[in-house]
């Protein structure tokens, strides 16, 4: 276990993520002692190749136990151990790849061994983030909430202000940073806005065999189908209450909605769709925000960038801005709750995963 860490004293831990984009693994270290940041390190990327994210992208979907899940199995453990190499980091936060969602069925599932990592590293790793919460009658995610409203502090904002991540899904956290302890009312409130870049990705992959659309070149092209994201906006999602969350493939359908559209009239309509889906969001802000900070890969597409400052009636900024690296949040987070499972403090609470009470989720292994 891991001795010595006290409030006020800051330990190096090194957070990895594979998102849902399955583009690759990102590795980051935050120095923290589990509430404050006290600033950030080392960061790193180990991509998957085409036939890596081939494989792993026929595995969604399905669960840990599935047969015929070896080859994706091997594929995790093998590209974390290589971006973790090296490594000085005291701590180490391992997401997983999540596989599969659905926290009111079958669980949330996120491939990967932090026992075996703990070992191949010679590292303790705090790992399985997500099971307990949904064991305690929570969505499992989003987990980065907590970390948010610590990079709100740390960048010094004295007014709510909402940090919005654009992966292969997008997810919100409206963040009260005069609120000093994230579980406490009012601090936070966070849920996942709705798909953002997994279909436009999908998209790309199926109509032009690229991996997404760069720069939203070819959404700059098209003209978004306003009858498509009527139908898409009519979903029963939107007009839930806050927690919710998300599967990467939860809007299967909206492939459906473009699928009569020209590639650049889709691009459009599937990248207006994100955006607009943030726009529902803000209908749940509990104060409004007096910015928005993207990070994400989405805020790198400048069409939907443009959408968004469109759409909402508050300032839409790309995080960079502020000194953080919006490329490596995710990874970041993951370090950071690392932290706090090893201290015994809570990751998630009702006003971020709708768990019962405030939960401390993830399994420390020791090599
Ligand atoms: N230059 C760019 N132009 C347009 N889109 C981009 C650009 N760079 C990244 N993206 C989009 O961002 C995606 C990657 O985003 P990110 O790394 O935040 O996702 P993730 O962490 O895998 O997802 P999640 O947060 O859902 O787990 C890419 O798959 C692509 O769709
Ligand atoms: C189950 C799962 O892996 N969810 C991811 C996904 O990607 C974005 C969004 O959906 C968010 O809920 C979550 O990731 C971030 C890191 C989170 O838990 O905060």
């Amino acid at each position: 276990m891991i001795k010595g860490i006290q409030a006020g004293t800051g330990l190096r831990a090194i957070g990895a993520m594979s998102g849902t984009s399955l583009d690759g693994v990102d590795v980051a270290e935050v120095i923290t002692d589990g509430q404050e940041i006290f600033g950030f390190g080392a960061t790193g990327y180990r991509s998957y190749s085409p036939e890596e994210h081939r494989v792993l992208r026929e595995a969604l979907g399905k669960w840990h136990e599935d047969a015929g899940l070896e080859a994706a199995f091997e594929i995790v453990q093998r590209a974390h151990s290589e971006a973790l190499s090296g490594t000085d980091a005291e701590l180490v936060g391992f997401h997983g790849q999540t596989l599969a969602h659905e926290p009111r069925g079958r669980g949330t599932h996120q491939m990967g061994d932090g026992a075996a990592l703990a070992e191949a590293l010679g590292k303790t790793v705090v790992w399985d983030f997500r099971s307990s919460d949904v064991e305690l009658g929570g969505e499992g995610a989003p987990l980065a909430p907590f970390f948010h409203h610590a990079c709100a502090r740390y960048l010094g904002y004295e007014a709510p202000v909402a940090f919005l991540n654009l992966g292969g899904v997008g997810n919100i956290t409206f963040v009260d940073p005069r609120i000093e302890k994230p579980e406490a009312e009012g601090a936070v409130l966070a849920f996942d806005t709705g798909p953002a870049n997994a279909p436009i990705n999908d998209l790309c992959n199926e109509r032009l065999g690229t991996p997404y659309d760069e720069g939203g070149a070819l959404a700059r092209k098209g003209t978004v189908e306003t009858g498509a994201l009527e139908l898409f906006l009519a979903d029963p999602y939107f007009y839930r209450m806050p927690p919710k969350s998300l599967d990467r493939d939860a809007f299967a359908e909206m492939r459906e909605l473009v699928l009569e559209l020209s590639d650049a009239d889709a691009a459009a309509t599937l990248t207006g769709m994100a955006a607009a889906s943030v726009l529902q969001a803000m209908d749940h802000a509990p104060e409004a925000p007096s910015e928005v900070l993207v990070t994400g890969g989405g805020r790198l597409n400048p069409i939907m960038m443009e959408m968004l400052a469109a759409a909402l009636d508050c300032p839409v900024r790309n995080i960079d801005e502020t000194g953080l690296n919006g490329d490596m949040l995710e990874a970041q987070a993951f370090g950071y709750l690392a932290v706090r499972v090893a201290r015994g403090l809570p990751t998630s609470c009702q006003s971020t995963t709708g768990v019962r009470a405030a939960v401390g989720g993830g399994i420390v292994s020791t090599p």
